[in-house]
């Protein structure tokens, strides 16, 4: 956690302050706070180059550490699962007696991913999930391992919707040990893996993010946790019934790849959608704590189900009765023309 001191000298810069930057003499005007945590202070800034968010910190090391990654990042082409990194530099204060480093970044102006989620529809939860797996797949063969992958650490940008990670301070490589975890989202805390990072760790979060979205307040572990308990949590939600498999497999480590993740879940979500019909007459489970939100959603999408089945219901018999008037038009033809060629006959 922060200390005190930092919190003074960092922590509530007034909207207005300058921070200029000592060796590439660029200016930045703080507009607000944009949030905190263990590292540092994020603000969002003006600056000759338009808007972005600038990280400062009196730990030095933590910003040269979450400088490298997104250095790194920025040499991957077509990626873009954290922010793009624009300035590094210190701010002296105090004639130069005191010296803080910050790094400028893009502003990823969105949406809290939970939050998104809750106003768009669960049907987004499975897309966003998609495209997380994809760019954590990149960041895999990179030889990287995100770590601190959470719901907090997901911003949603707008047109199209895009899921990004912030907070690349947990990005740790791939053999080393896990540098930052969420106990919730760490395999560890539930007694499933080790903190080594490889990609299997961060597959475990994706799915403790599934589940975190359809049980937003959280639950702890039951002595030592395991996937017993998880998977009575995915059973008690209809939403993550459709990925029970694919779930466990994540939370069990069977998951090489965030491909092959991906591609179960994008068969788990086609299989959905063809038994669309049956599942609508299921009732959500009462044991699920999510009632609020996502069963509510979930509630509507089978009432509309429900209700395009009457519809197709409906047309059925309308369906039946031209084809049954065809049938018969085309039986009284054959009998005219029967009837005609014996009467043709006898008369001849
Ligand atoms: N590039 C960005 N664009 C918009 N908002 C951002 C950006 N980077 C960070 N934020 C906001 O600032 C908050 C704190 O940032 P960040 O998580 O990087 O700090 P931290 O000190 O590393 O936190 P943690 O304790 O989780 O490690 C984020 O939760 C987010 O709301």
């Amino acid at each position: 956690m922060m200390n005190n001191t930092m919190k003074n000298q960092v922590g509530n810069l007034p909207q207005g302050t300058n921070i200029f930057g000592k060796w590439h003499k660029k200016s930045y005007t703080i507009l607000k706070m944009l949030g905190y945590g263990a590292t540092g202070y994020v603000y969002l800034t003006r600056s000759a180059d338009g808007l972005a968010a600038l990280k400062i910190s009196e730990n030095s090391s933590s910003i040269t550490s979450e400088v490298n990654v997104l250095r790194h990042f920025s040499k991957v082409r077509g990626f873009s699962l954290g922010p793009s990194l624009l300035d590094v530099d210190d701010w002296a204060i105090a004639n130069g007696h005191k010296v803080f480093s910050f790094y400028v970044m893009e502003y990823l102006e969105g949406e809290a991913f939970l939050s998104f989620i809750q106003n768009k529809g669960m049907e987004w939860a499975g897309i966003l999930v998609l495209q997380l797996l994809t760019d954590l797949h990149t960041l895999h063969e990179e030889g990287w391992v995100f770590g601190d992958l959470k719901p907090d650490n997901l911003i949603v940008t707008a047109n199209p919707p895009k899921v990004r990670l912030i907070d690349v301070g947990g990005t740790t490589i791939q053999g080393r040990a896990i540098k930052e975890f969420t106990e919730f989202f760490d395999r560890g805390y539930w007694g499933l893996g080790s903190r080594k990072a490889e990609p299997t760790y961060d597959l475990f979060a994706v799915a403790m993010i599934m589940i975190h979205t359809c049980y937003p307040k959280q639950f702890q572990k039951n002595g030592e946790g395991g996937i017993k308990q998880l998977s009575s949590y995915i059973q008690g939600n209809l939403w993550l019934r459709k990925y029970e498999k694919v779930l466990v497999r994540a939370l069990t480590g069977e998951y090489a790849t965030a491909i092959e993740m991906k591609r179960d879940f994008l068969q788990a979500m086609s299989d959905a959608k063809s038994y669309a019909a049956p599942q609508a007459k299921a009732k959500a489970s009462p044991k699920s704590s999510s009632t609020s939100y996502t069963n509510r959603k979930q509630n509507r999408t089978q009432k509309n189900r429900a209700h395009q089945q009457t519809a197709q219901r409906q047309v059925v018999p309308a369906k039946s009765k031209s084809k049954g008037f065809i049938e018969t038009s085309v039986l009284i033809t054959i009998v005219l023309a029967a009837y005609f060629f014996y009467i043709y006959g006898t008369l001849l």
